[in-house]
């Protein structure tokens, strides 16, 4: 256990950020994720996603011999001036560096003018502008805080949605390489994230959102919940099987 882990006091989350820890290196493993010398921008939404993946990167850099250098990004989507206050200071207790982006993507998606999804222009805003901090501030990696649970509800959007079967990828390329999405929370279950941000006092800074907790992704999770209630296997099922897909057995 590093220096830093001891000093935030990981004593009371220990199982979770074994598990954590473990499923991280092995993204990382699986992947190749982050090399020596990588600039990382890291996602920061409030959520105790983004702020347990800012610990866990920031946490390894002290125990492991890959040195990198990281940069939170916050994309505020402009409903309240208060939440990305809050994340400010908490990066600011923790020593993290923090970029925040004053935006008005969250209003202009709720507005009468757009005719798409509110999610799907708010996300697609963000991530463009995401996209351009990162080239700007010299990264060439874009961390997220997606999980497990995050892929097997995206495969299923997308399935009930836009008819494809798809998600997200835990290393994807963008521009021929010249920018890398990753996502090494992409092994790790959504409840021992919860359970290690809790027991951490991460704060779950409050999502000034209208559409928040009412998505189409909301519906989804709670069928796969219902699923799970009837089986625990169900969850690990559905993961393994995104990367065993029997091609011969679909449709042309
Ligand atoms: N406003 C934002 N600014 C910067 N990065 C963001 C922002 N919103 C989301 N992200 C990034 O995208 C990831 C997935 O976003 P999503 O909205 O699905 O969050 P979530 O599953 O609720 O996670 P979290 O607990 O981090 O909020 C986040 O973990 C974060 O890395």
């Amino acid at each position: 256990m590093s220096r830093f882990a001891r000093v935030h006091g990981v004593k009371r989350a220990t199982g979770a950020y074994k598990v954590l820890n473990r499923q991280v290196g092995k993204a990382q493993e699986a992947y190749s994720m982050i090399q020596e010398g990588d600039r990382v921008a890291v996602g920061i939404s409030g959520g105790k996603d983004s702020f347990t993946l800012m610990w866990i990167l920031r946490e390894r850099l002290s125990r492991i011999p890959v040195k990198y250098h990281l940069e939170g990004i916050h994309i505020d989507p402009g409903f309240d001036d208060s939440s990305a206050d809050e994340i400010a200071q908490y990066c600011e207790s923790m020593n993290y560096r923090l970029r925040v982006e004053k935006t008005d993507f969250g209003i202009r998606a709720h507005s009468d003018e757009n005719r798409e999804n509110p999610c799907f222009l708010c996300s697609r805003l963000r991530r463009q502008r995401l996209f351009e901090l990162a080239q700007e501030m010299g990264c060439t990696k874009i961390a997220l805080g997606h999980h497990k649970d995050d892929l097997i509800e995206t495969l299923f959007m997308n399935m009930c949605y836009t008819g494809e079967i798809a998600t997200m990828k835990p290393y994807q390329e963008f521009f021929g390489g010249e920018i890398t999405v990753i996502r090494p929370l992409a092994y790790t279950d959504e409840k021992n994230i919860a359970y290690f941000a809790r027991a951490m006092n991460m704060p779950e800074i409050e999502n000034a959102c209208p559409t928040s907790g009412a998505s189409k992704r909301e519906e989804i999770k709670q069928l796969l919940e219902g699923l799970y209630k009837q089986n625990p296997k169900i969850r690990g099922n559905l993961f393994r099987s995104m990367s065993r897909v029997k091609t011969d057995y679909l449709l042309k």
